[in-house]
C-alpha cells in the first residue's frame, strides 16, 4: 500500500505540537480498517511525566470514536531523522494493532515499515490475562 498519504496528514498533524520543555515535534495518523483517518501530535506538560505521545494521541482519538481496528500508523517528528515509537506507545500500538503496519517517516521523503510484532516481539496482551 502507498502510505505517502498516510505521512502527509502525520506531518500536517505535527504542527500542532505542543512541545515548550522538549521543542521535540512528533506527529502520528493513523488508518481504520473502515479507511477512516485520525491524527494525533505530542502534547507535553510542566509535570513532564503526564506528556502523551503523538502515537496515543491518534490511538486513543480513534478508539474514544469506536474506532478499535487500526490497520496502520504513520509517525513523523521534526528530527528529520526516523523517530521510533517509545514502549508505552508499543504497547498501545499492540492492543490495537494486531497484525498492523508501523510507518516511519524521514524529511527525505523516506520511509520504512514494520509489523506491530517486529516493534514489540512477546507482547503482553488480553491473552495472557486469561
Ligand atoms: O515516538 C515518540 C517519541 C517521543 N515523543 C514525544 C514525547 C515528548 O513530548 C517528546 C520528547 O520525548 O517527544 C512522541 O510523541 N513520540
Ligand atoms: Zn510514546
Amino acid at each position: 500500500m502507498d502510505y505517502r498519504e498516510l505521512i502527509k496528514k502525520a506531518e500536517e498533524a505535527r504542527e500542532k505540537a505542543y512541545v515548550p520543555y522538549s521543542n521535540f515535534k512528533v506527529g502520528a495518523a493513523v488508518l481504520t480498517e473502515k479507511g477512516e483517518f485520525f491524527t494525533g501530535c505530542n502534547i507535553e506538560n510542566a509535570s513532564y511525566g503526564a506528556t502523551n505521545c503523538a502515537e496515543r494521541t491518534a490511538i486513543f482519538k480513534a478508539v474514544s470514536e469506536g474506532e478499535k481496528n487500526i490497520k496502520a500508523i504513520a509517525i513523523v517528528s521534526s528530527s528529520g531523522d526516523f523517530t521510533y515509537p517509545c514502549g508505552i506507545c508499543r504497547q498501545v500500538i499492540a492492543e490495537f494493532m494486531r497484525d498492523g503496519e508501523i510507518i516511519l517517516g524521514n524529511s527525505k521523503g523516506e520511509y520504512r515499515i514494520y509489523k506491530t510484532e517486529e516493534i514489540l516481539p512477546f507482547a503482553f496482551t488480553g491473552q495472557d490475562i486469561k
